[in-house]
């Protein structure tokens, strides 16, 4: 059953639509990420599921029934926000127990909850020390236990790790997951970091201006882009904009610097112009003089175990390049053969291009 069914919802502050038009359908037991930059609505469309905000207009269903109107206390969902307030005079146990406390539960049957889920999340150990004398991932661990003890059915976080320094919010990122795991609890998690969304998800939206370009599995999103995008804002890429030269059997033929590309055609015409998304990836260097063009560096990045490079071709254009790093990088200024197979594109519709905010 689907846990969480968002339809036709709009939000509106002032003469802002905020959030326009969302439908959305999070399964049952599944970590499902809003992902998008600063502003386009994440915030807003989670705050409408935890019931901090109403939709202007549109449903929010929860496990089959009508939100819309429901306070946030009666809602099975519990919220965890990238800085929780813990109660500094409790220690980490009673921090945890307090939600049970307020429910009036036997003391025997509080320690039993709290013990399991300290366990879950790892801290085990800690239940008598003082919250003011924990690490900053250590404090939200406490925080995701606390919301967890209450066996919602749906954990919302936004941003939960974007106090943290990089290395923990890598690790913390692998123990969300595997406590969602362990758990079976639906999260549905907000960020605007593409890394995180496309290794902790099962399934994750990309907004944009208050409205969802594309929903699917982190490898759909980065595989098959709808949009121009999302193609940019999940990786790198080339976007290409070109005319279709004939079609033949279902694929389109075009080509980019005068190297041949084919993207299924479906409903396209000669003459048509489309837009393509090429993965840096995916363009090669090869042999001087094999078959392919000659370009410039512009630019090299290491990055490890691979290397990045911006290449300007004969006609002016530049092409990012990203190759293993197994063999001597190139320089500024030097220039090196590059090519692709016929199949390396995908078909894109314009929206707009996500700005490169590394
Ligand atoms: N209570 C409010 N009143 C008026 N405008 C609001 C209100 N809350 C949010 N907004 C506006 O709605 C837009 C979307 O905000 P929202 O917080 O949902 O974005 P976001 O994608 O979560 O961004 P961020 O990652 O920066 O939090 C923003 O332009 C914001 O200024």
């Amino acid at each position: 059953m689907a846990d969480i069914v968002l339809s036709a919802v709009d939000k509106i502050f002032g003469s802002d639509r905020v959030v326009s038009n969302v439908d959305l359908t999070v399964e049952n037991g599944e970590f499902f990420s809003l992902l998008g930059p600063s502003g386009c609505g994440k915030t807003t469309t989670l705050r409408m599921i935890a019931g901090l905000e109403t939709p202007t207009s549109g449903d929010v269903t929860i496990r089959g029934q009508r939100m819309n109107d429901v306070p946030i206390n009666k809602r099975p969902t519990n919220l965890v926000f990238q800085k929780m307030a813990l109660f500094p005079h409790l220690d980490v146990f009673e921090n945890v127990a307090f939600g049970l406390r307020l429910k009036r539960l036997p003391g025997a049957e509080i320690k039993r909850k709290v013990g399991d889920i300290l366990d879950v999340v790892s801290l085990t150990g800690f239940e008598k020390r003082a919250v003011s004398q924990l690490s900053g991932g250590q404090q939200q661990r406490v925080a995701i236990a606390r919301a967890l003890v209450n066996e919602p059915a749906v954990l919302l976080l936004d941003e939960p790790l974007g106090a943290l320094d990089l290395k923990l919010q890598l690790h913390l990122q692998r123990e969300l997951r595997r406590i969602q795991k362990a758990t079976g609890t639906t999260f549905i998690y907000v960020t605007h970091n593409q890394a995180e969304a496309l290794s902790m998800s099962d399934r994750l939206a990309v907004m944009n201006g208050g409205k969802i370009e594309q929903i699917g599995t982190p490898a759909e999103m980065y595989l098959r882009p709808a949009t121009s995008f999302v193609a940019s804002f999940i990786g790198r890429t080339n976007l290409i904009e070109a005319r279709i030269d004939n079609v033949t059997s279902g694929a389109a033929h075009l080509s980019h610097e005068g190297l041949p590309l084919s993207v299924p055609a479906e409903e396209l015409g000669a003459g048509e112009t489309v837009m393509l998304s090429l993965r840096p990836e995916r363009i090669e260097i090869r042999a001087p003089g094999a078959e392919g063009i000659d370009a410039t560096v512009t630019e090299a990045e290491f990055m490890g175990s691979t290397v990045l490079y911006r290449m300007k071709t004969a006609s002016d254009r530049t092409l990012i390049v990203q190759t293993l790093a197994d063999r001597a990088p190139l320089r500024d200024g030097e220039s090196a053969r590059i090519g692709w197979a016929p199949d390396a594109a995908v078909q894109i519709r314009q929206t707009s291009v996500a700005e490169d905010i590394e």
